[in-house]
């Protein structure tokens, strides 16, 4: 029997999109190495060359590795633990915690992403509740959900590690404003009072057709920043600015993996671009991946900001509002929507 007949035609993709068997292994990804900011006695050249190498790569890549983060490696295994104890459940308990339209966050097993069905399933969970989206003219309350009694402490230990990422992600984003020649806490604003931020626990089962199907199809992250934690296994491939060619972002033990999103892409008014990106999938072995989503709060109006605007590089985009922007890709996801997603482009000047 050949691969097509083995899947789920819903899970095909067209073959332009299609991963090729062997994916170019590179390790061109930038890795950095955060330590300067935790040495006790900070050295400003060694601050300065972080900064550097940051938005180099902010620039080339979108994408990034860092190393010597600060994120303590037990919280991240317990965390790894209880998303692995999470997927091994039966799928009718999993279900008790099921998003819908109504209870956007939770436990989802058929994301669409360009409307072909992704090779995966997911828990998603907001970091301050309630998250606040706008919704036909008034505003929606998100909450957690949260299955009943195992894995046990799932709740804290989502939480603990929540926090932790909250701390890394601000940090990154201090880096990112000073490479970009912004004051250091120029982001902060944005994230204060309520955030959109979430983390998606994504869990991708072996797939009989790793050649047609993807864990989850190219896309861009529409938010701020994501900081991914993956496992052993590998399949992330970041599309390279360079040459267009997939390149697979190796695993680097107890690293994270750093992009920018849509949003400082239009912050920086396109000085650093938000990178396509996909998952490859794993005919033999599973594959678990942790994303903390660094999202602004709902009513950030999102814009070029003006210290980096001048007569020779006027804003490229209209002001747009974050919330609402959000709001409709989520709701796409759920109506299929056949009609092509919002995008940043749409705001284009
Ligand atoms: O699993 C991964 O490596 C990446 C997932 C991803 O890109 C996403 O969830 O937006
Ligand atoms: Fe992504």
């Amino acid at each position: 029997m050949g691969e097509l007949e083995v899947i789920d035609p819903v899970f095909i993709q067209a073959p332009e999109h299609r991963p090729k068997p062997e994916s170019v292994q590179a390790n061109n990804v930038p890795l950095i190495d955060l330590s300067p900011l935790s040495s006790r006695e900070p050295d400003p050249g060694a601050l300065e060359s972080l900064v550097a190498q940051i938005g180099q790569a902010c620039k080339d890549w979108g994408f990034f590795q860092v190393i010597n983060h600060g994120v303590a490696l037990h919280l991240r295994e317990r965390m790894e633990l209880v998303s692995k104890q999470f997927f091994a459940m039966q799928k009718e308990e999993k279900k008790k915690v099921a998003r819908d339209e109504v209870k956007p966050l939770g436990y989802y097993d058929t994301e669409h992403t360009k409307n072909v069905r992704d090779w995966k399933e997911v828990f998603d969970f907001t970091l301050q509740e309630p998250m606040i989206i706008p919704h036909d003219h008034e505003h929606r309350e998100m909450w957690n959900q949260w299955p009943p009694h195992n894995p046990p402490q799932m709740k804290e230990v989502c939480q603990q590690y929540g926090a932790e990422m909250e701390k890394l992600g601000h940090k990154l984003l201090e880096l990112i404003a000073l490479s970009l020649g912004l004051e250091r806490d120029r982001f902060r604003g944005f994230f204060e009072g309520g955030t959109t931020c979430f983390i998606r626990l994504n869990h991708y089962p072996p797939c009989p057709g790793p050649d047609l199907a993807l864990g989850v199809g190219r896309h861009k992250d529409a938010g701020a920043l994501t900081v991914l934690a993956q496992d052993e296994v590998g399949g992330l491939q970041v599309k390279r600015k360079s040459d267009g060619e997939w390149i697979l972002v190796h695993p680097t033990p107890n690293a994270y993996i750093v992009n920018v999103g849509d949003i400082i892409q239009v912050w920086s008014n396109d000085k650093y671009e938000s990178v396509e990106h996909r998952v490859k999938v794993n005919a033999e072995r599973e594959r678990f991946s942790i994303p903390y989503f660094m999202n602004p709060t709902h009513d950030t109006k999102v814009e070029p900001l003006d210290e980096l605007l001048s007569s020779r590089n006027a804003a490229k985009y209209r002001a747009y509002c974050w919330g609402e922007f959000f709001a409709t890709r989520k709701l796409s996801n759920f109506k299929k929507l056949d009609v092509e997603n919002v995008q940043i482009y749409h705001f284009k000047n």
